[in-house]
């Protein structure tokens, strides 16, 4: 018995066994929670249907976040098995190649701003109401983010105003949910090496110099991440809502570059 029994989530995002939602799902699951995935691209149906077996789940949905016909279809499907289920994990990213690499005006256009905010932000809050008839009460729903929402990183760049956005959204919409009895909650990971993280140039560089930075002085780690999206899903963080939570080593409360 796990302090996550009886609870029925949706985890979309895992593309890898690096990816932070496979993390999550992995302390969801042993802490007794059902899950159910959303994936996107036909071409990674097997892979999914072999993660969600790591599971003991048979759910998995094909879903890009950039259509509302397919999110309201996700919902629609999932409730042919689960009419009602207690919330979702949204662990989803993207910008364009040129919109996350160099100088942040030279890669800034409106297409990849469009399609960086549209991916990265507008999705969690359009997922919450899509859910909606099906989300039981107490329902929680979590969204990841990153530091360069709040400063400006190199690279980061345009996927930094998505963020930003992205923020706002768990508050404005912890603030919709909240009378309902359901909370709205964000995580800012440290860097971790996955799939998204790769196509931020100079990554390497870094996860390094956060490492040398950071009170822990190493990375965060998936395993660390899903530890604690594990308890934000969970009546145990029953009085947590529109909050960001980091789950970053301590690197947002020091200045960089002072350690001995
Ligand atoms: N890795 C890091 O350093 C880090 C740090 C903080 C926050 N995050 C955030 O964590 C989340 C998960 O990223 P990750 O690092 O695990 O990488 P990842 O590559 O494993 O996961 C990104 C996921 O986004 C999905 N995705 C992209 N476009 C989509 C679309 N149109 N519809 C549906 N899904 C789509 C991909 O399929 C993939 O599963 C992202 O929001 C990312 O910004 C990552």
């Amino acid at each position: 018995m796990g302090f996550l029994s009886g609870k029925k989530l949706l985890i979309t995002g895992v593309l890898s066994n690096r990816s932070i939602a496979y993390g999550i799902a992995k302390a969801c699951h042993e802490q007794g929670a059902e899950l159910a995935f959303s994936y996107v691209g036909e071409r990674f149906k097997d892979r999914i249907t072999e993660f969600a077996a790591d599971f003991g789940s048979k759910l998995i949905f094909d879903c890009d976040v950039g259509d509302d016909a397919q999110i309201d279809k996700l919902f629609a499907d999932l409730a042919q098995t689960w009419p009602r289920f207690d919330g979702f994990v949204h662990s989803i990213g993207f910008a364009p190649r040129e919109a996350i690499a160099g100088d942040f005006l030279e890669g800034l256009s409106r297409e990849g701003f469009k399609i960086a905010h549209d991916i990265s932000a507008y999705s969690f809050p359009a997922m919450a109401k899509a859910a909606l008839p099906y989300l039981n009460d107490k329902s929680a729903l979590l969204t990841l983010t990153y530091l360069g929402a709040e400063r400006a990183l190199p690279n980061y760049n345009t996927m930094g105003l998505a963020k930003a956005s992205l923020e706002a959204s768990v508050r404005y919409t912890a603030a919709s949910l909240g009378p309902k009895g359901m909370r709205v909650n964000g995580i800012s990971a440290g860097p971790i090496k996955t799939l998204a993280a790769s196509g931020i140039k100079g990554f390497g560089k870094m996860l390094s110099a956060v490492a040398d930075a950071s009170p822990i002085r190493r990375n965060v780690t998936i395993e660390e991440v899903g530890n604690v999206a594990a308890f934000l899903l969970s009546d145990l963080a029953s009085g947590v809502t529109a909050e960001i939570t980091y789950v970053d080593g301590g690197f947002s409360n020091v200045v960089a570059g002072m350690a001995e």
